[in-house]
C-alpha cells in the first residue's frame, strides 16, 4: 500500500520546541489573563471558560480563579482543549500585531512544498488548536504555508497518545490507515498511530532513535515512497 497522505505534528517536528516553550507559551502566560478578563462575555471565550470550570471540577470558579487555573495548566504544559483554544485566540492577536512569526524548520518547508507538488495530501495533527495551527503556518518566517495543507486536526479529535484519535482522523480523511504517514517527535504518539494502522516516521532533531520507528533528524531524510 503506498502513502497518499502525510499527517504531521508541529512542536518538535515541523517547528522548534524552543519556539513553543520560549516564545509562544510565555506570550500566552503574559497576555491570557487580561484577554480572559476583558472578553469573558464574548460567546467563544465564555464557552471555553465554562469548559475550564467543567474540566477542573470547579463549577463555581470566578474569572480570576479560571485565570489561575489556566496559568497553572500552561506551567505544566497541560494539553487541555479549552486552554489550547484560548491560547490560539491570544496568539492571533500577537501574530496580527507582528509580535509573533511562526517558526518552521527550512527542511520542513522545503519537503512540505515538494510533497504537495508531488500530489501528497498534507494534514496537521497538533495539541495546539486548529486556529493556532493555521497561524503558525500562515504567519511563518517562510511566508503563508497554509495553501499546502488539506486540513487540520487538534485535540477535539482526541488526545495524541490514544490510538482511537488516529482512527478518528483516518476516518475523517477517508483513506486506508496504511496510506497515511504520521510524523512526530514523541514515541507515545508514534506508537498510538502505529496501533491504529498508520505508517510512522520519528523526528529526532538532536539525533537518536524513537522506539522501533524509522527515525530521521530532519525532513530531508523522509521518503514517503519508501514506506
Ligand atoms: C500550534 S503551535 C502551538 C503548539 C502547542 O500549543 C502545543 O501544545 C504543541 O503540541 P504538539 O502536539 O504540536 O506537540
Ligand atoms: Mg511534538
Amino acid at each position: 500500500m503506498s502513502i497518499k497522505v502525510i499527517l504531521t505534528d508541529i512542536e518538535g517536528t515541523t517547528s522548534a520546541v524552543s519556539f513553543v516553550f520560549d516564545v509562544l507559551f510565555p506570550y500566552a502566560a503574559r497576555h491570557l489573563p487580561d484577554f480572559v478578563r476583558q472578553n469573558a462575555e464574548r460567546a467563544d471565550v465564555a464557552e471555553q471558560i465554562a469548559a475550564v470550570r467543567r474540566d477542573s471540577n470547579e463549577p463555581q470558579a470566578d474569572v480570576e480563579r479560571v485565570v489561575e487555573i489556566l496559568l497553572s495548566w500552561i506551567a505544566e504544559d497541560r494539553k487541555a482543549t479549552p486552554l489550547k483554544a484560548l491560547q490560539g485566540m491570544v496568539w492571533a492577536q500577537g501574530y496580527q500585531a507582528g509580535q509573533l512569526k511562526g517558526h518552521v524548520y527550512p527542511d520542513a518547508v522545503e519537503a512540505l512544498k515538494r510533497w504537495h507538488q508531488a500530489g501528497y495530501q498534507l494534514f496537521v495533527y497538533s495539541s495546539g488548536s486548529i486556529q493556532a495551527q493555521k497561524l503558525i503556518f500562515g504567519c511563518s518566517e517562510a511566508g503563508d504555508l497554509t495553501p499546502l495543507f488539506s486540513g487540520y486536526f487538534d485535540t477535539t479529535s482526541g488526545p495524541k497518545r490514544e490510538e482511537q484519535s488516529y482512527r478518528n482522523i483516518q476516518q475523517a480523511i477517508g483513506v486506508e490507515p496504511g496510506e497515511i504517514l504520521f510524523l512526530s517527535d514523541i514515541v507515545e504518539e508514534l506508537d498510538a498511530a502505529q496501533a491504529a494502522g498508520l505508517q510512522t516516521c520519528g523526528l529526532a532533531r538532536e539525533g537518536g532513535e524513537l522506539g522501533s520507528h524509522i527515525t530521521v533528524d530532519s525532513f530531508t531524510g523522509i521518503e514517503p515512497e519508501a514506506f
